[in-house]
């Protein structure tokens, strides 16, 4: 009995385990910890035969004074556990790198993949096909590649299974994300295996290897193995993620999903033949996915730690609402920013027709929406999801955008502006619109998505603080963006609030009151920040009303602590607008940003305090 084996997990590999769960104890979603799971039973028993083959054949030897002696098939329990830990770690960096990914934009198939792209999953088939033919012929012949073939003949068809399925879809996927989890573990345990070997703690034996060392005393058949089993973890939970991104992603498919799915849905998720895969809706996601990812840095990190479907209807009904808001703001002319409400509110007319004639509508609508609206916005249009959401707050955001409009009178933006935000309460009333919509929107998905059914008056505590919450957010964006809305002719900050700060630089003001047009001749002032600071206030003050309502978010299917994220990830610009008091972002001189580490930090304390 020796505790050598034993000392290489108590030094090597335990402890980077327990770094990695560290790390990402906040960020893990039970899917993740589902998959693992599935993952290290894959791994167990098939990696159990051929290793239990490769000890009888004595092509691994296990010095007794090396070991604590129990095995089980001859494989001592050392070498167990190594499954175990190996596929644990390299689950986790692979979880860790690909934390951000929205899997359903890459769901694909033919006709949706470039013939380049086809090539090379055909030569990955080929290529591996090849393998396990070597690898089965060295095994035949026997000798010195016997243990490399032995490697090949039992890694590669399990490759080329899942590469065969899920090739399409890993070749979408960012290469860094599939390379690093890869590379990663495995030259971490490159470098163990040379202090493993180097101490006699295992052994190949010399007849039945090629003798070649890749460093030190490194076999090129470990280094082979290693890469080996850590490709087959990868594309192992490429599998999963593919699986479970068809299942939340086609409800016309899989019409009920719950929050974690099981083993056997993600499996007919992995064998939905692909040509039954609405591409439609898988582009219209690309389309929005990027959307978010270019508009707004916090959504998009705070999306990433939604789960499931519940991510897909955010992300779908954050594209509605952006698109929106461009069309209207970026209308050139009053009349043509009217007509694109008038466009919207008979969208959603449409959208909401009654039941009776849902499916005459549903059709009417895909055709009215391709006839009145740019290509760039029909599939944030078509993919709402309408039938999850009420509609009256999607009317009163089309309101809000109305008020938008009346910064500008008559037609033409040259005309002198307007500003209609007289005085706190009509800055009350936009926020609401505008704002509190889209905080009781996101609150319905959740309702909807949610295994935990909560009664209507506790659904109502929850909305109202949303709603409270919307204000906060608000407040936040017009304090970032004084300057930006300054340039656009618009002025958020209240009149009244204005007349109170003076003393303006107006000539026609004669230097005692401060007036919307002086923020937009100088939004840098020294006024303008005192207001922002007491718009934050006020944002800060909302914020303490509706933040400890969060916590009665019930936390069963893990969306408190997300949607605590996209909140606080939100507050943080306002946090750094109270720390920089004024003094321009350096990277940024019109519109503050939060330093993405800052971002990642606020997600992981939050979650890891949900
Ligand atoms: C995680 C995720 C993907 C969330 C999506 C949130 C979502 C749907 C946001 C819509 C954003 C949008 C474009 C709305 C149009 C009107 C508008 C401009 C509103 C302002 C948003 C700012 O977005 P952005 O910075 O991209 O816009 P500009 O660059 O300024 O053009 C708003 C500030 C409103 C945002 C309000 C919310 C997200 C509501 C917050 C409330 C909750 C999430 C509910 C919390 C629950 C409780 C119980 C308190």
């Amino acid at each position: 009995m020796g505790w050598d084996y034993a000392l290489v997990h108590i030094k090597f590999t335990i402890p980077l385990a327990g770094l990695l769960t560290a790390v990402l104890k906040p960020l893990l979603t039970r899917t993740d910890l589902y998959k693992t799971s599935a993952l290290i039973v894959i791994a167990f028993t098939s990696a159990l035969p051929w290793d239990s083959y490769l000890v009888h054949q004595r092509i691994w030897t296990y010095p007794e004074d090396a070991i604590l002696g129990p095995r089980f098939l001859k494989v001592p329990v050392e070498e167990l556990f190594f499954f175990v830990i190996q596929t644990y770690i390299t689950s986790m960096f692979y979880i860790l790198l690909n934390k951000p990914s929205f899997h359903p934009q890459y769901l694909t198939n033919r006709a949706d993949s470039a013939p380049g792209v086809q090539f090379v999953r055909r030569l990955g088939q080929s290529a591996l096909t090849v393998l396990i033919a070597y690898g089965f012929y060295l095994v035949r012949k026997g000798g010195e590649g016997t243990y490399l073939g032995l490697i090949l003949a039992w890694a590669c068809p399990f490759a080329l299974l899942t590469w065969t399925f899920s090739g399409l879809f890993l070749l979408r996927l960012p290469a860094a994300r599939i390379a690093l989890p890869i590379l990663i573990p495995t030259v971490y345990l490159w470098l163990v295996d040379e202090l493993a070997l180097g101490r006699g703690t295992w052994a190949i034996e010399s007849g039945t290897k090629l003798g070649i060392c890749i460093f030190g005393s490194l076999e090129i058949e470990e280094a082979v193995f290693f890469l080996a089993t850590n490709v087959l973890v990868v594309l192992g939970l490429v599998a999963f993620d593919r699986g479970t991104a068809v299942v939340n992603t086609f409800p016309g498919l899989f019409p009920e999903v719950p929050a974690t799915p099981t083993f056997s849905l993600v499996l007919k998720g992995v064998f939905t033949n692909p040509s039954k895969y609405d591409i439609a809706r898988v582009r219209g996601l690309r389309d929005s996915v990027k959307r978010l990812k270019s508009k707004s840095r916090s959504f998009y990190l705070a999306s990433s730690t939604f789960p499931g479907r519940l991510r897909i209807d955010l992300v779908l009904l954050y594209s509605f609402c952006r698109v929106a808001d461009d069309l209207v703001d970026e209308a050139r002319t009053q009349a043509a920013a009217l007509d694109w409400i008038d466009k919207l509110t008979k969208y959603l007319d449409l959208a909401y027709a009654s039941d009776a004639k849902a499916s005459a509508s549903t059709h009417s609508l895909a055709g009215y929406i391709d006839k009145n609206f740019p290509e760039s916005a029909r599939s944030a249009l078509k993919l709402l999801p309408t039938s999850l959401l009420p509609k009256e707050p999607l009317y009163e955001l089309l309101e809000g955008f109305k008020m938008d409009l009346s910064f500008t009178q008559g037609d033409g933006r040259k005309s002198s502006p307007q500003f209609p935000i007289k005085d706190e309460q009509t800055l009350e009333l936009y926020a609401h619109r505008v704002a509190s919509t889209v905080g009781e929107l996101c609150l319905w998905l959740v309702f909807h998505h949610s295994q935990t059914r909560l009664a209507p008056d506790q659904q109502a505590v929850l909305v109202a603080a949303a709603r409270t919450m919307g204000h906060a957010l608000q407040y936040v964006n017009i304090a970032r963006d004084i300057k930006v809305d300054a340039a656009m002719n618009r002025v958020y900050l209240p009149t009244s609030w204005l007349k109170e700060e003076g003393p303006g630089q107006g000539p026609d003001q004669g230097g005692l009151r401060l007036t919307p047009e002086d923020i937009i001749r100088n939004p840098d002032q020294a006024g303008a920040e005192t207001l922002r600071q007491r718009l934050l206030d006020l944002a800060f003050r909302e914020y303490g009303r509706s933040r400890p309502v969060m916590g009665s978010i019930p936390d069963g299917d893990g969306v408190r602590g997300p949607l605590i994220v996209a909140v606080e990830s939100y507050m943080e610009i306002g946090r750094v607008l109270r720390e920089r008091a004024g003094v321009p972002c350096p990277k940024n001189p019109d519109r503050a940003t939060v330093p993405r580490s800052r971002r990642i930090w606020v997600a992981w304390k939050n979650l890891a305090l949900a």
